[in-house]
């Protein structure tokens, strides 16, 4: 029998002012998704072996990361199981669009992440088509696990700065992959300490001693029966970290390590048997790998985002605490307008989110298509979108699950209620897949060039149309959607305008061109993601917020139901579907090993003695 659900919980629900099913259909992409998604979740969250008898909180480092291994394993074949052959490959993409499956059994992300999440879709966007045959069928079925190794101890933002290099040897047909210093070691990449025997090496190419710019190699470095390092490599785990402590980050180091000349990926620039290097048609295509991650990543901080919240105001819709007027009992925190306003941002930024990845999805699908015709014309752009995108979502996504966090008090702060874990996961894509603001300043360099552009009377692409548009400053807008739309655009023309203006008068200061960008550096990055609107029109834009918020308080429940994340995904004593926090905290409370005994060893050990003066 199932447990009562809390009487508070049933009022919400009972409140709610509009169809749950409705909307989760629509985030889905419609009925029938959500049928598939929910099938498949109970198909494989009803797996054996997939969760943990002791809280993973309580394992070593070495314990975790060998429980998360073992879970894999059979997370995988699960999943595996678990897929509708009559399914299309888009059906199935969008059964696991929305759902964190995986959050369910991985607290801190799976050893398995990287090979899924950048090892596959680097020989997908730069193996030639033999190559691609070749090693996604290896890949695909798990014969190989791989990562991508790109950042080194010495550098990661500065991609042309790595030291690693690949030298070309066409007696042998060989490249020799070194690491001349230790700042080359290859630091970071998932899966790389233990798990992956495979890994995509961003390396420096070097024929006849020259530089050939930054290329893509595919290189085993674990023997695929005993998985020890091959000869030349040395290996290693890099340490615990604040998340990602179940993902097995690795350091990786060559000592005049030969890989054949076909071990290149070869799709974008080519190196022939005798040497000859056949140039890219971009340079930067080398860089495609990054640019999807950066798309996945913007989904994936939608779904987090979701999960955050719908733990957050389903105990803020339990916990009662305080007393908002005398005599009239505690309130639940959710009737605080501060808490409302704490936490529905996040639920509507969840809503932006879903709706900008499948924005720049179908940009990113329609670009790549372009690509593989040869037409590079939009590259740039989605470049410039997908920086912008990934640091903003990121940005905001770990301010917003962190405010979730704060706003459900001490409880919000046991690993039990899973708002830590949320937010390791989330802040740490503040820093991969480029760092935030090294990000921001690469739209920057975007919208700079197309102010200029505009200035000289040159058509803007789409999403930069904004800049030709010298609204005048007079611009008067009102709280219409429209009104606010064209207030930020006139905005965000006006902070583009002053940071180069900026430039400019340092460059007239006598400052070189680069100087002058570093001076107006914070700006450029205001200009990318930051827009704010006149005083006078804050008060009008408060009163509406204020008003909102109250409209949104009786379908705050609803809201979050509608994200649909199961029990097991929430992964949280707060932010169950019944609602019985305090049994659930207890419950988890007594899973700790040190409740095994009424008194810990400790007390003979080392507190007796001492406080009887004997140590
Ligand atoms: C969701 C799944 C879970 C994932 C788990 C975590 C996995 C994490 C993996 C990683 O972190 S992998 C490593 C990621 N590392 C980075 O992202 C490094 C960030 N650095 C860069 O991208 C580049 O170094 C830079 C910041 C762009 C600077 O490079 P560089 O100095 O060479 O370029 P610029 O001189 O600034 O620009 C030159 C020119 O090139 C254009 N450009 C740069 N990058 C790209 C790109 N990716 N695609 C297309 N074009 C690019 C840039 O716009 C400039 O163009 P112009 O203005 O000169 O026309
Ligand atoms: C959880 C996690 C997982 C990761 N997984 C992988 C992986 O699987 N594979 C992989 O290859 N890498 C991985 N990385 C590495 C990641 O890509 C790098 O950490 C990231 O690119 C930043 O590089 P860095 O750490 O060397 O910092 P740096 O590049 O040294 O930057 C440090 C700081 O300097 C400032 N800065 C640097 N450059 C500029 C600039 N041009 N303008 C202004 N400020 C600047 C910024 O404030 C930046 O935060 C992972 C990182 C994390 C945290």
């Amino acid at each position: 029998m199932s447990a009562k659900v809390n009487d508070d919980l049933l009022t919400e629900r009972r409140k709610c002012e509009f169809n749950v099913e409705e909307l989760t259909n629509y985030l889905d992409g419609g009925a029938q998704a959500t049928q598939n998604r929910r099938k498949l979740e109970d198909k494989v969250l009803s797996t054996k072996g997939l969760f943990d008898e002791v809280p993973e909180e309580y394992l070593s480092h070495k314990e975790k990361y060998e429980n998360a291994v073992r879970k894999a394993v059979v997370y995988y074949k699960a999943m595996k199981e678990a897929e509708d052959p009559n399914q299309t490959e888009q059906e199935r993409a969008n059964a696991t669009y929305r759902s964190l499956l995986h959050a369910a059994v991985f607290k801190d992300n799976s050893p398995f992440s990287l090979h899924l999440a950048m090892f596959i879709p680097a020989i997908l966007g730069q193996a030639d088509e033999e190559q691609k045959k070749y090693w996604m069928k290896r890949a695909s079925k798990m014969e190989i696990i791989g990562t991508y190794a790109q950042t080194e101890l010495g550098h990661g933002t500065f991609i042309r700065g790595l030291e690693t290099t690949a030298t070309y040897d066409p007696k042998t047909e060989e490249f020799v992959l070194h690491s001349p210093t230790l700042t080359a070691y290859k630091w970071w990449p998932g899966s790389l300490a233990h798990t992956a025997n495979y890994c995509v090496v961003m390396a420096h190419l070097y024929i006849n001693g020259k530089s050939c710019g930054i290329q893509p190699f595919i290189v085993q470095f674990r023997d695929e029966e005993t998985h020890q390092p091959l000869p030349g490599i040395k290996l290693g785990e890099i340490g615990a970290k604040l998340g990602f402590n179940t993902v097995n980050n690795g350091f990786l180091g060559f000592d005049q390590h030969r890989i054949p000349r076909n071990r290149m990926l070869m799709k974008n620039a080519q190196v022939l048997k005798d040497g000859t290097f056949k140039r890219s048609p971009n340079s930067k295509l080398t860089y495609g790998t990054m640019v999807y991650v950066r798309v996945v990543i913007v989904n994936g901080m939608a779904n987090q985002l979701a999960r955050a919240v719908t733990i957050a105001v389903r105990y803020s819709a339990v916990r009662r605490q305080s007393e908002l007027k005398p005599d009239a009992g505690e309130p639940q925190i959710l009737d605080y307008v501060t808490q409302q306003h704490k936490l529905f941002i996040g639920i509507a930024s969840s809503h932006a989110f879903t709706l900008t990845a499948k924005w720049l999805t179908r940009m990113y699908q329609k670009v790549t298509a372009d690509l593989e015709k040869g037409n590079l014309d939009e590259l740039p752009e989605l470049h410039a979108i997908a920086c912008c995108l990934k640091a903003v979502t990121t940005t905001d996504t770990s301010v917003l699950v962190e405010r979730s966090r704060t706003s459900c008090g001490g409880h919000g702060y046991m690993l039990s209620s899973n708002l830590p874990q949320i937010y390791g996961l989330v802040t740490a894509a503040c820093t991969y897949e480029g760092e935030n603001t090294v990000l921001m300043l690469q739209t920057a360099r975007s919208l700079v060039k197309a102010l200029e552009q505009a200035q000289s009377g040159k058509r803007l692409s789409p999403t930069m149309s904004y800049l030709s548009e010298k609204v005048s400053s007079r611009l008067k807008w009102d709280n219409s959607i429209d009104g606010i739309v064209k207030g930020f655009r006139r905005v965000a023309y006006g902070k583009v305008e002053s940071a180069m203006r900026s430039m400019r008068k340092y460059v007239r200061s006598g400052l070189g061109p680069e100087d002058a960008w570093n001076m107006s550096s914070v700006q450029l990055v205001a200009a990318s993601e930051y827009t704010s609107i006149s005083e006078a029109d804050i008060r009008q834009l408060q009163d509406t917020y204020e008003d909102l918020l109250g409209k949104i308080r009786p379908n705050a429940v609803g809201l979050v139901d509608a994200f649909d994340f199961r029990d097991q995904i929430l992964n949280s004593t707060l932010g169950a579907y019944d609602g019985r926090v305090y049994e659930r905290l207890m419950e988890e409370a007594l899973k700790s090993p040190l409740n095994a005994e009424p008194v810990n060893q400790s007390f003979h050990k080392y507190l007796k003695p001492f406080m009887q003066g004997k140590l």
